[in-house]
């Protein structure tokens, strides 16, 4: 099956995992490939709010946030055709797990810590969530929100440091699902 066969599903396609596993940067390129629209989720929540994710934390509040990522995300379900990157606290709410495993095919980004620990300078001053942590914090926060990753349509190994190859990875995988 060819990108062209897989984007002939117009179930959405969602992407989840932990911060700064690549959910964005792999998005972005897995809805080129198939011609679809992409949306992050946290971009569309910095649109409502009209400032940065970091600011809406630290001016409105984290519940302020995760009840805007929780109606944008259910508003976006509704459609067809999509990428989805969504934020790696999301699957934290019960309610938006359910919309998107009922609705659209869940697309779980696996790294290993050890990996992940290479960005956190590239990623600390935007995810206000691991602001003020030490590393041993950020490790038992990782392995927690391993538990709410755990139902998904499919897992895909985001280990390779070409985001070119880990998008067409993620489409082929996808394609042996359908
Ligand atoms: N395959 C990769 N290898 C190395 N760095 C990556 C890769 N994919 C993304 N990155 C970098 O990691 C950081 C987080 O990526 P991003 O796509 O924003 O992740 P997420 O949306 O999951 O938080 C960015 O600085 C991005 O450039
Ligand atoms: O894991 C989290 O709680 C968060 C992840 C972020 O998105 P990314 O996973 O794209 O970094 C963003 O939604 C916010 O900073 C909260
Ligand atoms: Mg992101």
């Amino acid at each position: 099956m060819n990108n062209i066969e897989v984007s002939l599903n117009e179930k959405n396609i969602i992407l989840i995992g932990f911060m700064g596993v690549g959910k964005t940067t792999a998005g972005m390129l897995v809805a080129k490939k198939l011609q679809r629209e992409f949306i992050d989720i946290d971009e569309e929540i910095e649109k409502e709010f009209g400032i940065p994710v970091s600011e809406i934390f630290n001016k409105l509040g984290e519940k302020t946030f995760r009840e805007k990522e929780k109606s944008v995300i259910t508003s976006f379900c509704e459609q067809k055709n999509k990428v989805l990157s969504l934020g790696g606290g999301a699957f934290l709410q019960e309610k938006i797990r359910s919309v998107c495993l009922t609705t659209s095919y869940v697309i779980f980004l696996d790294l290993s810590f050890e990996k992940w620990k290479e960005r956190i300078s590239q990623i600390i001053d935007s995810r206000p969530v691991l602001q003020g942590k030490s590393l041993e914090e950020m490790k038992e926060l990782f392995t927690k929100r391993q538990e709410t990753y755990a139902e998904h349509h499919l897992k895909v190994v985001t280990d390779e440091k070409d985001p070119e190859v880990i998008a067409q990875r993620i489409i082929n995988e996808f394609a042996l699902l359908m």
